[in-house]
Protein backbone atom coordinates (compact mmCIF):
# COMPACT_ATOMS: atom_id res chain seq x y z
CA UNK A 1 0.00 0.00 0.00
CA UNK A 2 1.54 3.77 -0.79
CA UNK A 3 1.94 5.68 1.55
CA UNK A 4 -0.19 9.53 1.49
CA UNK A 5 1.62 12.75 1.04
CA UNK A 6 1.61 14.30 4.21
CA UNK A 7 2.38 18.29 4.92
CA UNK A 8 5.27 17.72 6.91
CA UNK A 9 6.35 15.97 3.72
CA UNK A 10 5.60 18.80 1.46
CA UNK A 11 7.20 21.42 3.96
CA UNK A 12 11.03 18.69 4.75
CA UNK A 13 11.60 18.65 0.94
CA UNK A 14 10.58 22.39 -0.45
CA UNK A 15 13.60 24.87 1.34
CA UNK A 16 13.14 28.05 2.17
CA UNK A 17 15.22 29.79 -0.55
CA UNK A 18 18.64 30.79 0.75
CA UNK A 19 19.43 34.41 1.32
CA UNK A 20 21.90 34.92 -1.01
CA UNK A 21 19.95 32.92 -3.91
CA UNK A 22 19.29 34.53 -7.56
CA UNK A 23 17.38 33.45 -10.39
CA UNK A 24 19.40 30.95 -11.23
CA UNK A 25 19.62 29.05 -8.39
CA UNK A 26 15.69 28.02 -9.05
CA UNK A 27 16.31 27.51 -12.69
CA UNK A 28 14.51 27.96 -15.66
CA UNK A 29 11.42 26.06 -17.33
CA UNK A 30 10.66 26.50 -20.90
CA UNK A 31 7.04 25.56 -21.49
CA UNK A 32 6.19 24.37 -24.87
CA UNK A 33 2.85 25.25 -24.86
CA UNK A 34 -0.34 26.59 -26.77
CA UNK A 35 -2.39 26.65 -29.83
CA UNK A 36 -4.85 29.22 -31.25
CA UNK A 37 -7.46 26.43 -29.85
CA UNK A 38 -5.93 26.13 -26.31
CA UNK A 39 -4.29 29.45 -25.46
CA UNK A 40 -5.24 29.19 -21.83
CA UNK A 41 -3.75 26.08 -20.84
CA UNK A 42 0.09 27.92 -22.09
CA UNK A 43 -1.23 30.97 -19.63
CA UNK A 44 -2.54 28.58 -16.81
CA UNK A 45 1.05 26.22 -17.23
CA UNK A 46 3.15 29.08 -17.22
CA UNK A 47 1.73 30.88 -14.34
CA UNK A 48 1.53 27.76 -12.34
CA UNK A 49 5.11 27.25 -12.63
CA UNK A 50 5.83 31.12 -11.74
CA UNK A 51 4.00 30.90 -9.05
CA UNK A 52 6.11 27.91 -7.51
CA UNK A 53 9.29 29.20 -7.59
CA UNK A 54 10.82 28.83 -11.09
CA UNK A 55 13.60 31.26 -11.50
CA UNK A 56 12.42 32.21 -15.17
CA UNK A 57 9.71 30.83 -16.85
CA UNK A 58 9.89 30.88 -20.92
CA UNK A 59 6.52 30.20 -22.87
CA UNK A 60 7.52 28.57 -26.59
CA UNK A 61 4.31 29.10 -28.37
CA UNK A 62 2.42 30.79 -31.55
CA UNK A 63 1.60 34.67 -31.78
CA UNK A 64 -1.73 34.58 -30.58
CA UNK A 65 -0.94 32.74 -27.01
CA UNK A 66 2.42 35.26 -26.51
CA UNK A 67 0.12 38.03 -26.77
CA UNK A 68 -2.15 36.81 -24.14
CA UNK A 69 0.72 35.61 -22.03
CA UNK A 70 2.49 39.37 -22.37
CA UNK A 71 -0.64 41.20 -21.64
CA UNK A 72 -1.17 39.25 -18.23
CA UNK A 73 2.21 37.31 -17.05
CA UNK A 74 4.97 40.15 -17.94
CA UNK A 75 7.51 38.25 -15.88
CA UNK A 76 6.90 35.51 -18.39
CA UNK A 77 9.71 34.86 -20.95
CA UNK A 78 8.65 34.81 -24.69
CA UNK A 79 10.10 32.46 -27.75
CA UNK A 80 8.12 33.62 -30.99
CA UNK A 81 7.41 30.28 -32.86
CA UNK A 82 5.82 30.07 -36.16
CA UNK A 83 2.17 28.34 -36.64
CA UNK A 84 1.78 25.28 -38.68
CA UNK A 85 -1.40 22.96 -39.07
CA UNK A 86 -4.19 24.82 -37.28
CA UNK A 87 -2.18 26.96 -35.49
CA UNK A 88 -0.29 24.70 -33.32
CA UNK A 89 3.89 25.33 -32.97
CA UNK A 90 5.43 24.61 -36.54
CA UNK A 91 7.99 22.17 -36.49
CA UNK A 92 9.98 24.72 -37.94
CA UNK A 93 10.66 26.12 -34.63
CA UNK A 94 11.95 23.29 -33.02
CA UNK A 95 16.02 24.35 -33.67
CA UNK A 96 14.97 27.98 -32.59
CA UNK A 97 12.98 26.12 -29.28
CA UNK A 98 16.57 24.41 -28.64
CA UNK A 99 18.41 27.20 -28.77
CA UNK A 100 16.63 28.34 -25.31
CA UNK A 101 18.31 28.13 -22.35
CA UNK A 102 16.35 26.19 -19.87
CA UNK A 103 16.78 22.88 -17.10
CA UNK A 104 13.38 22.33 -16.82
CA UNK A 105 11.67 21.35 -20.15
CA UNK A 106 7.12 21.64 -19.99
CA UNK A 107 5.91 20.10 -23.20
CA UNK A 108 2.60 19.70 -23.78
CA UNK A 109 -0.36 21.54 -22.46
CA UNK A 110 -2.55 23.10 -25.08
CA UNK A 111 -0.51 21.82 -27.91
CA UNK A 112 -3.42 20.46 -29.64
CA UNK A 113 -3.67 17.03 -31.39
CA UNK A 114 -6.22 14.96 -33.52
CA UNK A 115 -9.11 17.13 -31.45
CA UNK A 116 -7.93 19.37 -34.06
CA UNK A 117 -6.55 17.53 -37.20
CA UNK A 118 -4.54 14.12 -38.49
CA UNK A 119 -1.60 17.23 -39.42
CA UNK A 120 -2.05 19.02 -35.76
CA UNK A 121 -1.09 15.21 -34.39
CA UNK A 122 1.58 14.57 -36.38
CA UNK A 123 3.02 17.75 -35.67
CA UNK A 124 2.67 17.72 -31.91
CA UNK A 125 4.01 13.99 -32.64
CA UNK A 126 7.02 15.57 -34.33
CA UNK A 127 7.73 18.34 -31.52
CA UNK A 128 7.55 15.47 -28.61
CA UNK A 129 10.12 13.20 -30.99
CA UNK A 130 12.53 16.09 -31.10
CA UNK A 131 12.77 18.05 -28.08
CA UNK A 132 12.78 15.42 -25.83
CA UNK A 133 16.17 13.22 -26.69
CA UNK A 134 18.92 14.53 -25.53
CA UNK A 135 17.38 17.34 -23.53
CA UNK A 136 20.03 18.51 -20.81
CA UNK A 137 17.80 18.63 -18.05
CA UNK A 138 14.70 16.88 -16.65
CA UNK A 139 11.11 16.78 -18.09
CA UNK A 140 7.21 17.11 -17.85
CA UNK A 141 5.09 15.77 -20.66
CA UNK A 142 1.63 16.40 -20.24
CA UNK A 143 -1.66 16.01 -22.12
CA UNK A 144 -1.39 16.56 -25.70
CA UNK A 145 2.11 15.46 -25.62
CA UNK A 146 0.92 12.77 -23.88
CA UNK A 147 -1.21 11.87 -26.30
CA UNK A 148 1.61 12.04 -29.09
CA UNK A 149 3.74 9.79 -26.56
CA UNK A 150 0.61 7.17 -27.29
CA UNK A 151 0.62 6.92 -30.72
CA UNK A 152 4.50 6.67 -30.27
CA UNK A 153 4.35 3.75 -28.26
CA UNK A 154 1.37 2.39 -30.31
CA UNK A 155 3.84 2.39 -33.40
CA UNK A 156 6.02 0.08 -31.33
CA UNK A 157 8.46 3.06 -31.02
CA UNK A 158 10.13 3.80 -27.36
CA UNK A 159 9.00 6.58 -24.96
CA UNK A 160 11.28 9.43 -25.95
CA UNK A 161 14.43 9.93 -22.75
CA UNK A 162 16.84 12.89 -22.23
CA UNK A 163 19.45 13.32 -19.75
CA UNK A 164 17.43 13.75 -16.73
CA UNK A 165 14.08 12.37 -15.04
CA UNK A 166 11.04 12.53 -16.50
CA UNK A 167 7.60 12.80 -15.13
CA UNK A 168 4.45 11.74 -17.23
CA UNK A 169 1.44 13.57 -15.97
CA UNK A 170 -2.05 11.33 -17.85
CA UNK A 171 -5.43 11.61 -16.16
CA UNK A 172 -6.83 7.83 -16.69
CA UNK A 173 -7.71 8.44 -20.38
CA UNK A 174 -4.65 9.51 -21.19
CA UNK A 175 -3.98 6.42 -19.23
CA UNK A 176 -5.69 4.15 -21.24
CA UNK A 177 -4.17 5.73 -24.23
CA UNK A 178 -0.85 5.20 -22.96
CA UNK A 179 -1.04 1.82 -21.82
CA UNK A 180 -3.75 0.22 -24.52
CA UNK A 181 -5.95 -0.51 -21.34
CA UNK A 182 -9.01 0.42 -20.70
CA UNK A 183 -10.20 3.26 -18.42
CA UNK A 184 -12.06 0.78 -16.31
CA UNK A 185 -8.84 -1.51 -16.03
CA UNK A 186 -6.57 0.97 -14.93
CA UNK A 187 -9.44 2.05 -12.70
CA UNK A 188 -9.62 -1.02 -10.80
CA UNK A 189 -6.49 -1.10 -9.29
CA UNK A 190 -4.39 2.40 -10.02
CA UNK A 191 -1.52 2.10 -7.47
CA UNK A 192 -0.66 -1.04 -8.84
CA UNK A 193 -1.34 0.31 -12.73
CA UNK A 194 1.05 3.70 -11.72
CA UNK A 195 3.54 1.29 -10.08
CA UNK A 196 4.34 -0.66 -13.12
CA UNK A 197 4.50 1.59 -15.60
CA UNK A 198 6.55 3.93 -13.90
CA UNK A 199 9.08 1.17 -13.64
CA UNK A 200 8.67 -0.26 -17.31
CA UNK A 201 9.04 3.16 -18.93
CA UNK A 202 11.52 4.31 -16.04
CA UNK A 203 9.64 7.69 -15.75
CA UNK A 204 7.90 8.93 -12.19
CA UNK A 205 3.79 8.43 -13.42
CA UNK A 206 1.47 10.69 -11.87
CA UNK A 207 -1.87 9.16 -11.97
CA UNK A 208 -4.46 11.94 -11.88
CA UNK A 209 -7.87 11.83 -10.43
CA UNK A 210 -9.45 12.15 -7.21
CA UNK A 211 -6.15 10.23 -4.80
CA UNK A 212 -3.58 10.35 -7.42
CA UNK A 213 -0.82 8.04 -7.67
CA UNK A 214 2.97 9.10 -7.94
CA UNK A 215 4.96 6.34 -8.65
CA UNK A 216 8.64 6.36 -9.43
CA UNK A 217 10.87 3.84 -11.29
CA UNK A 218 12.43 2.61 -8.51
CA UNK A 219 9.52 1.00 -6.74
CA UNK A 220 8.42 4.04 -4.30
CA UNK A 221 4.94 5.38 -4.47
CA UNK A 222 1.96 7.65 -2.32
CA UNK A 223 -1.36 8.76 -2.84
CA UNK A 224 -2.53 12.58 -2.79
CA UNK A 225 -5.28 12.93 0.00
CA UNK A 226 -5.81 16.60 -1.09
CA UNK A 227 -8.10 18.34 -3.55
CA UNK A 228 -11.96 18.14 -4.43
CA UNK A 229 -14.15 17.79 -7.46
CA UNK A 230 -14.26 21.49 -7.95
CA UNK A 231 -10.62 20.51 -9.67
CA UNK A 232 -12.88 18.03 -12.26
CA UNK A 233 -12.99 20.93 -14.73
CA UNK A 234 -10.02 21.93 -18.01
CA UNK A 235 -7.50 23.98 -17.31
CA UNK A 236 -6.45 22.34 -13.62
CA UNK A 237 -4.04 19.64 -15.39
CA UNK A 238 -1.98 22.83 -16.98
CA UNK A 239 -1.71 24.54 -14.00
CA UNK A 240 -0.58 21.21 -12.18
CA UNK A 241 1.64 20.67 -15.12
CA UNK A 242 3.35 24.08 -14.60
CA UNK A 243 3.82 23.73 -10.78
CA UNK A 244 5.57 20.26 -11.11
CA UNK A 245 7.94 21.86 -13.86
CA UNK A 246 9.08 24.47 -11.46
CA UNK A 247 10.16 22.32 -8.54
CA UNK A 248 11.80 20.20 -11.04
CA UNK A 249 13.47 23.70 -11.55
CA UNK A 250 14.30 24.60 -7.71
CA UNK A 251 16.52 21.23 -7.72
CA UNK A 252 14.14 18.73 -6.08
CA UNK A 253 14.26 15.10 -7.89
CA UNK A 254 11.25 14.32 -9.53
CA UNK A 255 9.39 12.02 -7.54
CA UNK A 256 9.75 14.53 -4.68
CA UNK A 257 8.89 17.57 -7.28
CA UNK A 258 5.29 15.40 -8.16
CA UNK A 259 4.81 14.67 -4.78
CA UNK A 260 5.18 18.24 -3.42
CA UNK A 261 2.92 19.42 -6.74
CA UNK A 262 -0.19 17.37 -6.42
CA UNK A 263 -0.16 17.42 -2.42
CA UNK A 264 0.25 21.56 -2.95
CA UNK A 265 -2.36 21.70 -6.03
CA UNK A 266 -4.87 19.62 -4.26
CA UNK A 267 -4.70 21.88 -0.78
CA UNK A 268 -5.04 25.16 -2.21
CA UNK A 269 -7.88 23.96 -4.67
CA UNK A 270 -9.30 22.94 -1.22
CA UNK A 271 -9.37 26.24 0.00
CA UNK A 272 -10.58 28.03 -3.42
CA UNK A 273 -13.45 25.52 -2.35
CA UNK A 274 -14.06 26.86 0.35
CA UNK A 275 -14.24 30.66 -0.60
CA UNK A 276 -16.10 29.86 -3.66
CA UNK A 277 -17.45 26.54 -3.51
CA UNK A 278 -16.70 23.58 -5.86
CA UNK A 279 -19.17 24.55 -8.31
CA UNK A 280 -17.38 27.92 -8.60
CA UNK A 281 -13.96 27.71 -8.31
CA UNK A 282 -11.71 27.91 -11.31
CA UNK A 283 -8.64 26.36 -11.92
CA UNK A 284 -6.32 29.85 -11.71
CA UNK A 285 -8.46 30.52 -8.26
CA UNK A 286 -5.38 28.17 -7.11
CA UNK A 287 -2.82 30.38 -7.26
CA UNK A 288 -3.72 32.34 -5.11
CA UNK A 289 -4.40 30.00 -2.52
CA UNK A 290 -0.98 28.43 -3.33
CA UNK A 291 0.78 31.85 -2.44
CA UNK A 292 -0.98 31.87 1.29
CA UNK A 293 0.30 28.36 2.11
CA UNK A 294 4.05 29.49 1.15
CA UNK A 295 3.48 32.57 2.79
CA UNK A 296 2.20 30.47 6.05
CA UNK A 297 5.22 28.28 5.97
CA UNK A 298 7.50 30.63 5.37
CA UNK A 299 8.90 30.31 1.51
N1 LIG B 1 -8.40 26.80 -21.60
C1 LIG B 1 -7.65 25.95 -22.28
O1 LIG B 1 -6.89 26.33 -23.18
C2 LIG B 1 -7.75 24.50 -21.98
C3 LIG B 1 -7.00 23.63 -22.75
N2 LIG B 1 -6.95 22.32 -22.49
C4 LIG B 1 -6.06 21.55 -23.37
O2 LIG B 1 -6.87 20.87 -24.28
C5 LIG B 1 -6.16 19.77 -24.79
C6 LIG B 1 -7.10 18.60 -24.90
O3 LIG B 1 -7.75 18.40 -23.65
P1 LIG B 1 -9.17 17.71 -23.64
O4 LIG B 1 -9.77 17.98 -22.31
O5 LIG B 1 -9.95 18.06 -24.85
O6 LIG B 1 -8.77 16.18 -23.82
P2 LIG B 1 -8.64 15.04 -22.78
O7 LIG B 1 -7.83 13.97 -23.39
O8 LIG B 1 -8.18 15.55 -21.45
O9 LIG B 1 -10.13 14.56 -22.61
C7 LIG B 1 -10.79 13.98 -23.71
C8 LIG B 1 -11.64 12.85 -23.24
O10 LIG B 1 -10.85 11.92 -22.50
C9 LIG B 1 -11.64 11.31 -21.50
N3 LIG B 1 -11.18 11.61 -20.13
C10 LIG B 1 -10.68 12.78 -19.71
N4 LIG B 1 -10.39 12.70 -18.38
C11 LIG B 1 -10.72 11.46 -18.01
C12 LIG B 1 -10.66 10.79 -16.78
N5 LIG B 1 -10.18 11.39 -15.69
N6 LIG B 1 -11.10 9.53 -16.73
C13 LIG B 1 -11.56 8.93 -17.84
N7 LIG B 1 -11.64 9.51 -19.04
C14 LIG B 1 -11.23 10.77 -19.12
C15 LIG B 1 -13.02 11.90 -21.64
O11 LIG B 1 -13.78 11.08 -22.48
C16 LIG B 1 -12.74 13.24 -22.27
O12 LIG B 1 -13.84 13.80 -22.93
C17 LIG B 1 -4.97 19.53 -23.87
O13 LIG B 1 -3.80 19.93 -24.55
C18 LIG B 1 -5.22 20.47 -22.72
O14 LIG B 1 -4.01 20.97 -22.19
C19 LIG B 1 -7.71 21.70 -21.42
O15 LIG B 1 -6.85 21.56 -20.31
C20 LIG B 1 -8.92 22.53 -21.03
C21 LIG B 1 -8.61 24.01 -20.88
N1 LIG C 1 -12.58 14.55 -8.07
C1 LIG C 1 -11.33 15.00 -7.96
N2 LIG C 1 -10.70 15.03 -6.75
C2 LIG C 1 -9.45 15.50 -6.65
N3 LIG C 1 -8.73 15.97 -7.70
C3 LIG C 1 -9.30 15.95 -8.91
C4 LIG C 1 -10.62 15.48 -9.11
N4 LIG C 1 -10.92 15.60 -10.43
C5 LIG C 1 -9.82 16.12 -11.03
N5 LIG C 1 -8.85 16.33 -10.13
C6 LIG C 1 -7.51 16.87 -10.40
O1 LIG C 1 -7.63 17.95 -11.35
C7 LIG C 1 -6.64 17.85 -12.37
C8 LIG C 1 -7.35 17.59 -13.71
O2 LIG C 1 -6.40 17.44 -14.72
P1 LIG C 1 -6.78 16.98 -16.20
O3 LIG C 1 -7.76 15.87 -16.15
O4 LIG C 1 -5.51 16.78 -16.91
O5 LIG C 1 -7.55 18.24 -16.76
P2 LIG C 1 -7.12 19.38 -17.83
O6 LIG C 1 -6.06 18.82 -18.73
O7 LIG C 1 -8.33 19.68 -18.60
O8 LIG C 1 -6.60 20.51 -17.08
C9 LIG C 1 -5.72 16.72 -11.92
O9 LIG C 1 -4.68 17.24 -11.13
C10 LIG C 1 -6.64 15.83 -11.08
O10 LIG C 1 -5.95 15.04 -10.13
Amino acid sequence: MAVEITEDFVWQVIPPRPRESHKGTFGTVLAVAGSASYRGAALLAAEGALRTGAGIVTLASVEPVLAAAAARLPECCLCPCAAGADGGISPESIPFIQRQKATVLLLGPGLGGTAQSAARAAETRVLVQRLLPGFAGSAVLDADGLNAAAQLLAEGKALPHLTGELILTPHPGEMARLTGLSVAEISADREKIARQYAKKWNVVVVLKGSRTVVAAPDGRACVNPTGNPGLARGGSGDVLAGMTAALLACRLPAFEAASCAVYLHGAAADRAAALCGEYGMLPHDILPQLGRMFAENQR
